[in-house]
């Protein structure tokens, strides 16, 4: 299949809204919404051609940008790598001058316009945060426990995966659900038995024996859906099946497992390459390893103990 590359700009009013701008009818995927941008012609640097393709689409000149992310997606008859630039500096006010509708919408007003697919994996990746914590799996009730729980609630953690192996009270969860509620934190439940319809939580996360069982999304796209996975191919499947984030472990040896073989750093890379969706790295993740994961385009680092 024929790679066409891509580069998109992200353009942000003082507001923080998002331009998007509207296909047109006789286009690939008329009349859905998409960042501004196009096709890199031959010959052109990534940076050429999103600066040539702003001034054609929206008549601004871009004096200063960086890489947000590049994500591959699979339409039925093409693949496109797309390239998504922040445009942090341009002159001009943006312009529909191919004669394309353009919006300014905030994050949660994207939802309400027909995207593009690409456009869902954007969202999740401005969306999350860098940080994912996952509590201890046992002794939940233990002041051990709640200390570590209550350290998370006052500090920059704003997502956070409840992890059991053994069945939780409901009411217990509804209490922790309820503390991070008040501290602005994502609840995800990785209890046993899910139903995917508590109410008490913005989503699950799926443990890869439960996400290989399934062939869709089990649940509300309002919620979060996040899985573990620990190679390209689980990871690969847990995006068809509908996630909004995979999880990838071990990336690094970590002193719990110290006889599991670990991914490496370069694989690791290779699979957010090959993914649309963000990607956490897990194993032997420390704050330090924060600045490199961003690097390698993972939107984070996640662990137990590694904040
Ligand atoms: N511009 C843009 N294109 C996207 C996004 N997501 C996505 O899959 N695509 C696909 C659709 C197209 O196959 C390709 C972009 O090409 P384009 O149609 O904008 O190309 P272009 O501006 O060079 O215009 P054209 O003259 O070739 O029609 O990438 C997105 O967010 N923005
Ligand atoms: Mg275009």
């Amino acid at each position: 299949m024929e790679i066409i590359k891509t580069v998109v700009g992200v353009l942000r009013n003082k507001n923080q809204e998002i331009l998007i701008s509207k296909r047109k009818k006789e286009q690939f995927m008329g009349g859905f919404w998409e960042l501004p941008g196009g096709k890199i012609e031959t010959g052109e640097s990534l940076k050429q051609a999103i600066i040539r393709e702003l001034k054609e689409e929206l008549g601004i000149q871009v004096n200063q940008l960086t890489l947000h992310k590049t994500m591959m997606h699979k339409y039925e008859d093409r693949a496109v790598q797309l390239s998504i630039y922040n445009i942090n500096e341009h002159q001009n006010t943006p312009l529909g001058i191919e004669g394309q509708a353009i919006s300014w919408a905030s994050v949660d007003e994207l939802n309400n316009y027909k995207l593009l697919p690409t456009m869902k994996a954007f969202i999740s990746s401005i969306t999350l945060p860098n940080k994912y914590w996952i509590t201890p799996s046992s002794n939940h009730q233990s002041d051990e426990w709640m200390g570590k729980f209550n350290q998370k609630l006052n500090s920059d953690i704003t997502l956070l995966q409840l992890r059991s192996k053994i069945e939780l009270d409901n009411s217990f969860i509804r209490e922790l659900n309820n503390k991070c509620k008040k501290n602005n934190i994502k609840l995800l439940l990785n209890t046993i038995n899910k139903t995917f319809n508590e109410p008490y939580c913005d989503g699950w996360h799926l443990t890869t024996t439960e996400m290989l069982k399934l062939s869709k999304r089990p649940c509300a796209d309002n919620k979060l859906l996040g899985v573990s996975t620990h190679n390209l191919t689980e990871a690969l499947k847990a995006q068809t099946m509908g996630a909004d984030f995979v999880v990838i472990s071990p990336v690094q040896t970590t002193k719990t497992h110290p006889d599991t073989i670990s991914l490496g750093w370069d694989i690791a890379k290779e699979i957010v390459d090959k993914l649309n969706i963000p990607v956490y790295f897990l194993g032997g993740m420390a704050l330090k390893d924060l600045e490199k994961t961003q690097q390698l385009g993972a939107q984070g680092i996640a662990g137990i103990s590694a904040f």
